[in-house]
Protein backbone atom coordinates (compact mmCIF):
# COMPACT_ATOMS: atom_id res chain seq x y z
CA UNK A 1 0.00 0.00 0.00
CA UNK A 2 1.26 3.46 -0.93
CA UNK A 3 0.77 7.31 0.82
CA UNK A 4 -1.61 7.71 -2.23
CA UNK A 5 -3.30 4.56 -1.56
CA UNK A 6 -3.72 4.74 2.34
CA UNK A 7 -6.71 6.16 4.43
CA UNK A 8 -3.93 8.73 6.09
CA UNK A 9 -4.98 11.61 4.28
CA UNK A 10 -8.75 11.31 6.09
CA UNK A 11 -6.75 11.66 9.03
CA UNK A 12 -5.80 15.21 10.89
CA UNK A 13 -2.17 15.34 10.59
CA UNK A 14 0.17 16.42 13.44
CA UNK A 15 3.32 16.06 11.08
CA UNK A 16 3.95 15.30 7.54
CA UNK A 17 6.94 14.58 5.24
CA UNK A 18 6.91 15.73 1.79
CA UNK A 19 8.87 13.83 -0.62
CA UNK A 20 11.87 14.10 1.75
CA UNK A 21 15.45 12.72 1.20
CA UNK A 22 18.99 12.64 2.81
CA UNK A 23 21.93 12.81 1.16
CA UNK A 24 25.09 11.41 3.04
CA UNK A 25 27.88 12.65 0.28
CA UNK A 26 27.14 10.69 -2.52
CA UNK A 27 24.82 8.13 -0.49
CA UNK A 28 20.77 8.21 -1.18
CA UNK A 29 19.88 7.06 2.39
CA UNK A 30 16.17 8.49 1.92
CA UNK A 31 14.31 8.68 -1.23
CA UNK A 32 11.19 11.24 -1.61
CA UNK A 33 9.17 9.76 1.75
CA UNK A 34 6.22 11.54 1.86
CA UNK A 35 4.01 9.93 4.96
CA UNK A 36 1.45 11.59 7.48
CA UNK A 37 1.38 10.78 10.46
CA UNK A 38 -1.57 11.52 12.47
CA UNK A 39 -2.19 13.35 15.66
CA UNK A 40 -3.18 11.77 18.56
CA UNK A 41 -2.02 7.79 17.21
CA UNK A 42 0.64 5.91 17.44
CA UNK A 43 2.81 5.58 14.74
CA UNK A 44 5.68 3.08 14.15
CA UNK A 45 8.59 3.06 11.64
CA UNK A 46 9.87 -0.22 11.25
CA UNK A 47 12.15 -1.73 8.37
CA UNK A 48 15.16 -4.08 7.80
CA UNK A 49 18.69 -2.88 9.12
CA UNK A 50 19.73 0.27 6.84
CA UNK A 51 16.45 0.59 5.33
CA UNK A 52 16.71 4.44 6.60
CA UNK A 53 14.60 4.15 10.46
CA UNK A 54 17.18 6.16 11.92
CA UNK A 55 17.40 8.69 9.79
CA UNK A 56 13.83 9.92 8.77
CA UNK A 57 13.57 9.51 12.68
CA UNK A 58 16.39 12.46 12.45
CA UNK A 59 14.19 14.50 10.14
CA UNK A 60 11.57 14.12 12.24
CA UNK A 61 13.40 15.20 15.91
CA UNK A 62 15.13 18.11 13.86
CA UNK A 63 18.63 16.28 14.18
CA UNK A 64 19.11 16.23 10.47
CA UNK A 65 17.79 18.50 7.84
CA UNK A 66 16.47 17.03 4.70
CA UNK A 67 18.67 17.08 1.64
CA UNK A 68 15.26 17.60 0.07
CA UNK A 69 11.24 18.08 0.09
CA UNK A 70 9.75 19.70 3.40
CA UNK A 71 8.62 18.84 6.92
CA UNK A 72 5.51 20.06 7.87
CA UNK A 73 4.29 20.15 11.34
CA UNK A 74 0.95 21.30 12.53
CA UNK A 75 0.31 23.41 9.43
CA UNK A 76 3.70 24.82 9.47
CA UNK A 77 6.54 24.27 6.98
CA UNK A 78 9.81 23.47 9.72
CA UNK A 79 12.24 22.09 7.26
CA UNK A 80 15.60 23.43 8.52
CA UNK A 81 14.67 24.76 11.49
CA UNK A 82 17.43 24.72 14.60
CA UNK A 83 17.54 20.95 16.53
CA UNK A 84 16.22 22.96 19.31
CA UNK A 85 13.47 24.96 17.65
CA UNK A 86 12.16 21.55 17.38
CA UNK A 87 11.85 21.33 20.88
CA UNK A 88 10.49 24.57 21.36
CA UNK A 89 7.45 24.02 18.93
CA UNK A 90 6.48 20.59 20.88
CA UNK A 91 8.31 17.58 19.50
CA UNK A 92 10.32 15.79 22.16
CA UNK A 93 12.02 12.60 21.92
CA UNK A 94 13.26 9.92 24.30
CA UNK A 95 16.48 8.43 22.97
CA UNK A 96 18.33 4.92 23.78
CA UNK A 97 21.05 6.81 24.66
CA UNK A 98 20.43 8.24 28.49
CA UNK A 99 20.10 11.63 29.01
CA UNK A 100 19.65 11.70 32.76
CA UNK A 101 21.11 12.90 35.72
CA UNK A 102 22.37 10.02 37.34
CA UNK A 103 23.22 10.86 40.69
CA UNK A 104 20.03 13.02 41.00
CA UNK A 105 16.66 11.25 41.93
CA UNK A 106 14.01 10.46 39.91
CA UNK A 107 11.94 13.62 40.76
CA UNK A 108 14.77 15.62 40.77
CA UNK A 109 15.37 15.06 37.37
CA UNK A 110 11.98 15.49 36.10
CA UNK A 111 11.97 18.08 38.41
CA UNK A 112 14.85 20.00 36.54
CA UNK A 113 13.37 19.20 32.99
CA UNK A 114 9.92 21.02 34.12
CA UNK A 115 11.75 24.08 35.53
CA UNK A 116 14.36 24.28 32.28
CA UNK A 117 11.18 24.17 29.91
CA UNK A 118 9.03 26.75 32.89
CA UNK A 119 12.41 29.24 32.40
CA UNK A 120 12.60 28.83 29.00
CA UNK A 121 8.81 30.20 28.51
CA UNK A 122 9.46 33.04 30.92
CA UNK A 123 7.44 31.98 33.32
CA UNK A 124 9.40 31.88 36.05
CA UNK A 125 8.54 35.09 36.66
CA UNK A 126 5.41 33.70 37.83
CA UNK A 127 5.35 32.39 41.82
CA UNK A 128 2.85 29.80 41.38
CA UNK A 129 4.17 28.29 37.95
CA UNK A 130 7.58 27.46 40.43
CA UNK A 131 5.12 26.05 43.32
CA UNK A 132 3.82 23.59 41.59
CA UNK A 133 6.71 21.88 40.04
CA UNK A 134 7.33 19.25 42.97
CA UNK A 135 3.66 18.35 42.45
CA UNK A 136 3.81 18.48 38.62
CA UNK A 137 6.55 16.37 38.84
CA UNK A 138 5.36 13.66 41.05
CA UNK A 139 2.16 13.67 38.62
CA UNK A 140 4.15 12.75 35.41
CA UNK A 141 6.47 9.94 37.50
CA UNK A 142 3.18 8.64 38.49
CA UNK A 143 2.12 9.06 34.71
CA UNK A 144 5.39 6.70 33.64
CA UNK A 145 4.68 4.19 37.39
CA UNK A 146 7.97 5.27 39.25
CA UNK A 147 5.62 7.14 42.13
CA UNK A 148 7.27 4.65 44.29
CA UNK A 149 10.83 5.53 43.18
CA UNK A 150 10.75 9.40 43.25
CA UNK A 151 13.49 9.48 46.19
CA UNK A 152 15.61 6.96 43.98
CA UNK A 153 18.53 8.44 42.45
CA UNK A 154 18.18 7.60 38.51
CA UNK A 155 21.39 5.20 38.71
CA UNK A 156 20.12 2.89 41.48
CA UNK A 157 16.83 2.11 39.06
CA UNK A 158 16.57 -1.11 37.17
CA UNK A 159 17.16 -0.30 32.92
CA UNK A 160 13.15 -0.25 32.28
CA UNK A 161 12.89 2.38 35.19
CA UNK A 162 15.59 4.16 33.62
CA UNK A 163 13.85 4.21 30.51
CA UNK A 164 10.23 4.99 31.92
CA UNK A 165 12.01 8.52 33.79
CA UNK A 166 13.47 9.63 30.40
CA UNK A 167 9.88 9.65 29.03
CA UNK A 168 8.95 11.48 32.46
CA UNK A 169 11.43 13.76 31.53
CA UNK A 170 10.60 14.39 27.45
CA UNK A 171 6.95 14.84 29.46
CA UNK A 172 7.97 17.48 31.29
CA UNK A 173 8.16 19.97 28.08
CA UNK A 174 4.11 18.91 26.82
CA UNK A 175 4.91 18.12 23.70
CA UNK A 176 2.54 17.62 20.89
CA UNK A 177 4.86 15.15 19.53
CA UNK A 178 6.63 12.02 21.42
CA UNK A 179 9.17 10.35 19.12
CA UNK A 180 11.06 6.89 20.51
CA UNK A 181 14.01 5.56 19.41
CA UNK A 182 13.74 1.74 20.40
CA UNK A 183 11.71 2.37 23.59
CA UNK A 184 12.12 -1.48 24.91
CA UNK A 185 16.07 -2.22 23.08
CA UNK A 186 17.75 -4.22 25.92
CA UNK A 187 14.61 -4.66 28.53
CA UNK A 188 13.26 -7.53 29.92
CA UNK A 189 10.01 -9.47 28.75
CA UNK A 190 8.43 -8.17 31.87
CA UNK A 191 10.08 -4.50 31.09
CA UNK A 192 8.75 -5.10 27.50
CA UNK A 193 5.04 -5.35 28.70
CA UNK A 194 5.58 -2.45 31.33
CA UNK A 195 6.76 -0.30 28.45
CA UNK A 196 4.38 -1.04 25.58
CA UNK A 197 1.45 -0.36 28.42
CA UNK A 198 2.96 3.14 29.05
CA UNK A 199 3.02 3.68 25.31
CA UNK A 200 -0.16 3.09 24.72
CA UNK A 201 -1.52 5.35 27.87
CA UNK A 202 0.28 7.89 26.87
CA UNK A 203 -1.27 8.16 23.16
CA UNK A 204 -4.53 8.37 25.08
CA UNK A 205 -2.97 12.13 25.18
CA UNK A 206 -0.83 13.30 22.53
CA UNK A 207 0.93 11.71 19.07
CA UNK A 208 3.50 9.10 19.59
CA UNK A 209 6.21 8.04 17.04
CA UNK A 210 8.39 5.33 17.54
CA UNK A 211 11.47 3.45 15.79
CA UNK A 212 11.63 -0.09 16.38
CA UNK A 213 13.14 -3.36 15.43
CA UNK A 214 10.52 -5.48 17.19
CA UNK A 215 8.29 -6.48 14.58
CA UNK A 216 5.75 -8.73 16.84
CA UNK A 217 5.62 -5.34 19.39
CA UNK A 218 4.46 -3.06 17.21
CA UNK A 219 2.16 -4.84 15.34
CA UNK A 220 0.45 -5.23 18.92
CA UNK A 221 0.11 -1.77 20.20
CA UNK A 222 0.47 0.79 17.04
CA UNK A 223 -2.43 2.71 15.10
CA UNK A 224 -0.11 3.11 11.80
CA UNK A 225 2.31 1.64 10.25
CA UNK A 226 5.22 3.25 8.02
CA UNK A 227 8.16 0.29 6.32
CA UNK A 228 11.18 1.98 4.94
CA UNK A 229 13.18 -0.78 2.79
CA UNK A 230 16.25 0.71 1.13
CA UNK A 231 15.80 4.51 2.19
CA UNK A 232 12.12 4.22 0.22
CA UNK A 233 8.66 3.86 1.44
CA UNK A 234 7.87 -0.19 0.66
CA UNK A 235 4.19 0.38 2.81
CA UNK A 236 2.01 2.29 4.86
CA UNK A 237 -1.12 1.52 6.94
CA UNK A 238 -3.02 -0.57 10.12
CA UNK A 239 -1.11 -3.16 11.30
CA UNK A 240 -3.60 -5.38 9.42
CA UNK A 241 -2.92 -4.12 6.00
CA UNK A 242 1.00 -4.22 6.98
CA UNK A 243 0.73 -8.10 7.53
CA UNK A 244 -1.10 -9.10 4.51
CA UNK A 245 0.89 -6.23 2.27
CA UNK A 246 3.10 -8.75 -0.17
CA UNK A 247 6.09 -6.39 -0.63
CA UNK A 248 6.30 -6.41 3.44
CA UNK A 249 5.80 -10.20 3.32
CA UNK A 250 8.73 -10.45 0.80
CA UNK A 251 11.28 -8.41 2.57
CA UNK A 252 10.61 -9.98 5.90
CA UNK A 253 10.88 -13.45 4.62
CA UNK A 254 13.23 -15.27 6.12
CA UNK A 255 14.22 -12.58 8.36
CA UNK A 256 12.81 -14.50 11.80
CA UNK A 257 11.63 -11.15 13.09
CA UNK A 258 7.83 -11.27 11.85
N1 LIG B 1 25.83 9.98 8.94
C1 LIG B 1 25.85 9.09 7.96
N2 LIG B 1 26.77 9.10 6.99
C2 LIG B 1 26.77 8.20 6.00
N3 LIG B 1 25.86 7.22 5.85
C3 LIG B 1 24.90 7.15 6.79
C4 LIG B 1 24.83 8.06 7.89
N4 LIG B 1 23.77 7.72 8.65
C5 LIG B 1 23.19 6.66 8.06
N5 LIG B 1 23.87 6.31 6.95
C6 LIG B 1 23.53 5.22 6.03
O1 LIG B 1 22.17 5.37 5.66
C7 LIG B 1 21.53 4.10 5.60
C8 LIG B 1 20.32 4.10 6.52
O2 LIG B 1 20.78 4.15 7.87
P1 LIG B 1 19.80 4.21 9.10
O3 LIG B 1 20.64 4.20 10.32
O4 LIG B 1 18.84 5.31 8.93
O5 LIG B 1 19.03 2.82 8.96
P2 LIG B 1 18.16 2.05 10.03
O6 LIG B 1 16.97 1.54 9.30
O7 LIG B 1 17.94 2.89 11.22
O8 LIG B 1 19.14 0.83 10.35
P3 LIG B 1 19.30 -0.04 11.70
O9 LIG B 1 18.04 -0.83 11.83
O10 LIG B 1 20.47 -0.89 11.36
O11 LIG B 1 19.54 0.92 12.82
C9 LIG B 1 22.57 3.06 5.98
O12 LIG B 1 23.09 2.50 4.81
C10 LIG B 1 23.63 3.86 6.72
O13 LIG B 1 24.91 3.29 6.53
Amino acid sequence: MTAEHSDASTHDTLIETRNVSKRFGGFLALKDISVRIPRGKLTSIIGPNGAGKSTYFNMLSGAHTPSGGQVIFDGQDITGLKPHDFAHIGIAKSFQITNLFPRFTALENVRIALQAHVSRYGLWRKRSALAGLEERAMDLLRTVGLQDRARHRAHELAHGQQRSLEIAVALAADPKLLLMDEPTAGMSPEETRTMMHLIRELVEARTVVLVEHKMKMVMGISDRIVVLHHGELLAEGTPDDIRSDEQVKRVYLGQGNH
